[in-house]
């Protein structure tokens, strides 16, 4: 058993959320490796692993100059770094980046290219093999995960650097230190502009909104909170208005999954305006708005389950030549569509000076609502048995 959803406790929880339950004693949480602890410390984090990174001789990645590709390989959270990595290098990177979220790596992968293996408990299946194949095909290989671990093994015997990440919470809480090493390699290799001031306002910026969302914060000012209770009960719905956003709306459909444990529908909305836009006029949109019954008990589970959709909007910044600037009738559409069918739509936007900076502005409030709505159900968001029973399950297979 480690940190990582241990312990097949049973299920406890409670169909209906209660606000109640995140305004009172939430000490479990706010414990030394309590989840609320752990997304507070986000901050922080970032700033650890990226004095980690320095340290970790990743310009030697540099001596043989530019890839011909990069694969970030790992599962779950460790595979978000790598979607952070191609966003943050924005669509004119001169070398496809690619994510690849099964064991080992593409059949093309070679002495040129470079592969980043990432594994917070640092003996995922899948980025030990991936590590494994990187060293016998010659590619250069850099490990991202926990220190001492089979991967730091790994790295060593292969020669390759190895950025050791303390692993204080499970994989899902410890995004940022997982994902400053996977940037600081790609800077070393000239594939994004990161100067230090960017990492320093990022982690400022996860620092005023952990404050913003700290538990002795009422709903009325803890945007966190809000959120969490406006999508109490529904079947959220978070797109992303770019690339940039669509990583931020896919993480919060990792979060609310895992933590909160609700089903979610999560992408870009350059896909979702080809289809998936039409769930506002389906059983949960629309035809769920028209049958509301307005004076309906609120606590009665009859009431029908309905889409709340959570825009995240990134109109982008002026003068970034790595991204241009999004179009952005999508989300002025989306907005309007929903509004005209009753659906609530909750718009969050994207703020700060620089891409990592403006992910974190849309990641870290839904971070925290995720573990909020978990509490409001009475969940245990660090204890997920079906995540545990599902690798035993795959362990045990192999
Ligand atoms: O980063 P690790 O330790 O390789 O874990 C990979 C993934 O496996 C899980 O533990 C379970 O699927 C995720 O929470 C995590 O992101």
């Amino acid at each position: 058993m480690g940190l990582e959803d241990d312990g097949i406790a049973g299920i406890t929880g409670d169909r209906l959320p209660d606000e109640r339950r995140i305004e009172g004693d939430l000490s479990d949480a706010i414990r030394p490796g309590g989840a609320l602890w752990a997304l507070a410390s986000a901050g922080p984090q970032l700033r650890e692993s990226a004095a980690l990174a320095a340290d970790a001789g990743l310009a030697a990645l540099a001596e043989e100059g530019r890839p011909r590709a990069v694969v970030v390989a790992g599962v779950g959270t460790a595979a978000r770094t790598g979607d952070i990595l191609a966003t943050v290098a924005g669509p004119r990177c001169p070398v496809p980046i690619l994510g690849h979220r099964s064991a080992g790596v593409p059949g093309w992968v070679g002495a040129a290219d470079v592969v980043i293996a990432v594994s917070a408990s640092g003996r995922s299946p899948e980025a030990l093999a991936a590590a494994e194949a990187a060293a016998r095909r010659g590619a250069r290989l850099v490990a991202i995960g926990a220190p001492d671990s089979e991967l730091q093994s790994l790295a060593e015997r292969a020669r390759a650097s190895f950025v050791a990440v303390p692993r204080r919470a499970p994989a899902r809480l410890s995004l940022w230190a997982l994902t400053v090493p996977v940037l600081m390699a790609a800077r070393e290799l000239g594939l994004v502009n990161l100067v230090e001031a960017d990492i320093a306002e990022t982690a400022r910026r996860l620092d005023e909104d952990a404050e913003r969302c700290r538990p002795d914060a009422d709903a009325y000012v803890n945007p966190a909170k809000e959120l969490a209770m406006n999508l109490a009960g529904s079947i959220p719905v978070v797109w992303g208005s770019s690339p940039l956003a669509g990583v931020a709306a896919r993480r919060f459909g990792d979060m609310l999954a895992a933590n909160s444990r609700y089903p979610v529908v999560s992408g870009e909305l350059g896909e979702v305006g080809r289809g998936r836009v039409g769930l506002l006029d389906g059983v949960f949109g629309s035809l769920a708005e028209g049958q509301k019954d307005i004076f309906a008990d609120p606590d009665d589970s009859d009431e029908l389950t309905r889409l709340r959709i959570v825009l995240m909007r990134d109109d982008g910044l002026d003068g970034d030549d790595a991204n241009p600037k999004p179009d952005t009738r999508r989300a002025d559409a989306v907005a309007d569509l929903a509004g005209r069918r009753g659906v609530r739509c909750d718009v969050l936007p994207a703020e700060g000076g620089c891409a990592l900076e403006r992910l974190a502005s849309l990641i870290a409030v839904p971070d925290f609502a995720s573990v909020y709505l978990a509490l409001a159900h009475g969940l245990d968001p660090m204890r997920v048995p079906a995540v545990s029973e599902m690798k035993d399950f795959t362990l045990g297979s192999e």
